[in-house]
C-alpha cells in the first residue's frame, strides 16, 4: 500500500482544442520530495496550476489527503494544507522582510489585510516570524525592505511566507530559476530542511537540483507522463533522454547522475 497525499486521475487541460496536459495520473507519496520535470512546453506549469487550483481541469480529478479537491478554489485547498509558494510579486517590496513574514502569519490566522489598525497584533507574530526567518537563513536581513533583497534571498523569503501557512504539502514552481550556483546550493539545502515532516512537489528545470533533492520524479512530455521513478531510473530511460535531446540539451552532465 502506498500512502499518497496527492493523487490525480486522468488530469487533462485543453486550451481551445490544444491539449496542454493529457490524462496525467500522478501519485505523490506522503513525506516525499517529488519532482515534475520535462522539456520546454511539456505541460509542467499547466499541471502545477491545475494542482494549485489556479486552473480548472477540462477532465480528470485531483484528490488531496483523501478528499476530492477538483472543484475547489485555491484558498480552500490552501486551508486544507496544500500551499503553493507565493510568487515574488506577492512579496510586499516596501515592507521589511520581517513584516512580510508577519503578514503571512496573520493571513494564516484568517486575519484581514487591515494592517492600519492591527499593528500591535502583527507584532505578536514577531517571535514566530523570526523563527521562520532563521529557518530560511534570513535573520540578518529581517529589517531590510523586501524589495532590496538579492534575488536568491527573495526566493528564500517566498519560502518563508509559504512556511507561515504551515502547509502539510508545499508546491514549489522552479525554486532555483534564474539563480547563481551559490544561491542554488542554498535553496536546495533550504528545501531539504523545510521538507522535514512535509510533502514537497516541485517543478524544476535544473536537473542537478532534481537529482539532489527528489525521492521520486515524474517526467512529462507533450502533456503526458513519459516516465516515473527515482533520478537514476528516469535519467537512464531512453524515452526521457530522447525527449530532452529532441527539444533542448539537458544541462551539462545532468543526465549522467545515478
Ligand atoms: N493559457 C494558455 N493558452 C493556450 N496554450 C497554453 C496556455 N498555457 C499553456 N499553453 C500551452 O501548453 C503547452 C504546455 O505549456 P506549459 O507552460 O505548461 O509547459 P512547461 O512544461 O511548463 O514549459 P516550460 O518549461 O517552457 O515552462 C505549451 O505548448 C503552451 O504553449
Amino acid at each position: 500500500m502506498t500512502d499518497s497525499i496527492l493523487e490525480t486521475d486522468g488530469l487533462t487541460k485543453e486550451f481551445r482544442g490544444f491539449i496542454a496536459v493529457n490524462g496525467v495520473s500522478l501519485k505523490v507519496r506522503r513525506g516525499s520530495i517529488h519532482g515534475l520535470i520535462g522539456p520546454n512546453g511539456a505541460g509542467k506549469t499547466t499541471c502545477f496550476n491545475l494542482l494549485t487550483k489556479f486552473l480548472q481541469p477540462t477532465r480528470g480529478t485531483i484528490r488531496y489527503d483523501g478528499r476530492d479537491i477538483t472543484g475547489m478554489k485555491p484558498a480552500e485547498v490552501a486551508r486544507l494544507g496544500l500551499v503553493r509558494s507565493f510568487q515574488i510579486s506577492a512579496v510586499f517590496p516596501h515592507l521589511s522582510v520581517l513584516e512580510n513574514v508577519r503578514m503571512a502569519l496573520q493571513r494564516q490566522r484568517g486575519g484581514s489585510f487591515d494592517f492600519w489598525r492591527s499593528d500591535s497584533l502583527l507584532r505578536s507574530f514577531d517571535d514566530r516570524a523570526m523563527a521562520l526567518l532563521e529557518d530560511v537563513g534570513l535573520t540578518s536581513y529581517a529589517r531590510i525592505a523586501a524589495g532590496e533583497l538579492p534575488y536568491g534571498r527573495k526566493r528564500a523569503l517566498e519560502i518563508a511566507t509559504t512556511m507561515a501557512m504551515d502547509p502539510a504539502m508545499m508546491l514549489l514552481d522552479e525554486p532555483t530559476a534564474g539563480m547563481t550556483h551559490e544561491d542554488v546550493d542554498r535553496i536546495v539545502a533550504l528545501v531539504k530542511r523545510v521538507s522535514a515532516g512535509r510533502t514537497v512537489l516541485l517543478v524544476e528545470h535544473n536537473l542537478k537540483v532534481v537529482s539532489g533533492l527528489c525521492d521520486r520524479i515524474t517526467v512529462l512530455a507533450r502533456g503526458s507522463v513519459l516516465a516515473e521513478g527515482d533520478y537514476g531510473e528516469v535519467s537512464r530511460n531512453p524515452d526521457v533522454v530522447a525527449a530532452y535531446l529532441g527539444t533542448e540539451a539537458p544541462p551539462e552532465g545532468a543526465m549522467a547522475h545515478g
